[in-house]
This record gives structure tokens, sequence and C-alpha cells, in this order.
């Protein structure tokens, strides 16, 4: 049985004004602890939020792939742990898209997250013209199969499904084909890592809130949730955290 994981991603949000969420979300994480609970916030807020997060892990939303050297405004999985994070998203979309980062960039900073000993948060999804040709199944797994380090595991891997159409527009996939996704990734982390990818966890993102948590997070294969806008807030994010708590 997987535990699941709810995980919030700051994004580019988040000034030590907002410390005090921090803390009403630590709680309401405290209060729950059938639960996993997780929040991602800018470089610059990592070690403030760590300072009020309590038990609550604080992560960052990249690391650089290399340990140190000549990368301008980039940041490494040392100075992360120093900072006190405990782990980090790799992938996402948005860094795919702005940033141009590609499945063996994603893969790179897995493999340096792991070295330093961060939990990685690795992300793959369609955009909304791979899914209209009918190619969102085999773009989540051609993602999976370029950015999937090898010796992955539940101990240190969780995957995130967000189709990048759902992310922030209010819109989310029906959930029959949530489920699909979610299946054939769990066919394809079985595939690679074999009976390890029993205990990996595969999360969605793009869209959710606490009004529809509940019906996403209980279709197969979904084990928690990667969350943008709603996690910006205690008041939004924690019916998030108690719709998961409440499922069996
Ligand atoms: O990392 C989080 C995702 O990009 C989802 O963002 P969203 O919940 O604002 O749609």
């Amino acid at each position: 049985m997987r535990r699941r994981l709810i995980a919030g991603n700051w994004k580019m949000h988040g000034l030590k004004a907002q410390l005090g969420e921090v803390e009403a979300i630590a709680a309401a994480a405290a209060a729950n602890p059938q639960i996993d609970v997780a929040l991602c916030v800018p470089f610059t807020l990592i070690a403030p939020a760590v300072a009020v997060a309590g038990a609550l892990p604080i992560g960052a939303q990249d690391v650089h792939a290399a340990d140190k050297g000549a990368h301008t405004g980039c940041t490494s999985g040392e100075m992360l742990r120093e900072c006190g994070a405990t782990l980090t998203i790799v992938g996402h979309s948005e860094r795919r898209g702005d940033q141009h980062e590609t499945g063996h960039d994603a893969w790179a900073k897995a493999v340096a997250a792991r070295r330093h000993g961060l939990q990685v948060i690795l992300c793959c999804g369609e955009t909304a013209a791979e899914r209209d040709a009918g190619r969102a199944e085999r773009i989540v797994q051609s993602q999976i199969e370029k950015s999937l380090p090898d010796g992955a595991s539940a101990d240190w891997l969780t995957l995130a499904y967000e189709p990048r159409w759902a992310i922030g527009t209010g819109k989310t996939p029906t959930l029959e084909d949530i489920a699909a996704i979610h299946a054939i990734a769990r066919a394809k982390l079985r595939a690679m890592v074999g009976d390890a990818a029993d205990g990996i966890r595969i999360l969605y993102g793009g869209s959710l809130t606490g009004a529809n948590a509940v019906e996403i997070l209980a279709v197969d294969n979904v084990d928690g949730a990667l969350v943008g806008g709603a996690s910006l807030t205690a008041g939004k994010f924690v019916p998030i955290i108690e719709a998961a708590a409440s499922l069996p």
C-alpha cells in the first residue's frame, strides 16, 4: 500500500511574509499523519521555511546536475541540502518549456539530487496538441524512458503526471483519462525497474483543488498530488490534505 503524498509547488511565488502559510500547512500535515505532505518553495524561501516548518519536508523546484562549477544562477544539490531542503522537483513542464530542458536534463538532475540525498519528484506530461493528436500515452512513456534513472525506487523517487494543458487552467482530464495515463505510467515503471515500480508513487498535477481532490485522488494508481496554485495558502491547501487523509 503506497502512502499518499500531497506536495505543494509554490513556483515563483512567496516571500517571508507568507511564512505564516507554511506554519499553517505544517500544522495540517502534523494533524494528518496518515499521509505525507511536502512543500516546494522558491530557493530564497527554503531556509526561512525550514525554520518554521517543523517536520514538514521543504523542497526545491529544481537542482543543477553538477555539484559545483561555472554555472551562473544555478543551485546544486549540496547547496539545497545545506539550506535544509530534503527534496526537489525535476523536469517540471515549466522548466521543460521555459528553459528548454530535455528528458536527459531531468535524468541528470534526478541523479544529482539522489547523489546528495534529496528525494525527487520527477514530472512528465503531454501538451494539448499532443493529447489532441492522440499521442498523450506515448509522450508520457517516452518522457519516463528518457528521464527515469536506473535504480529508481520508492525510497527516493516519486513520479508526477501533469498534463501541461491542465496546469493553472482550471481544466482537468476526465477521471478515465487520468486512470489510463497513470496505468500506462505504472506499466512503464514496471518495465524499467521491475517490482520496485509497485512502491513508486505516481502523483497527479494540474488544476487540482479542494473541490476535485477526492474524486481525483481516488482514481487507481493516483497516489497523491502535485499542487500549484491551490498550495499557496493554507486556506486552499489544507482541504486537499484533508481530502487525501479521508481516503482509505
Ligand atoms: O507543480 C504543480 C503543477 O504545475 C500544477 O499547477 P496548478 O495546480 O496550479 O495547476
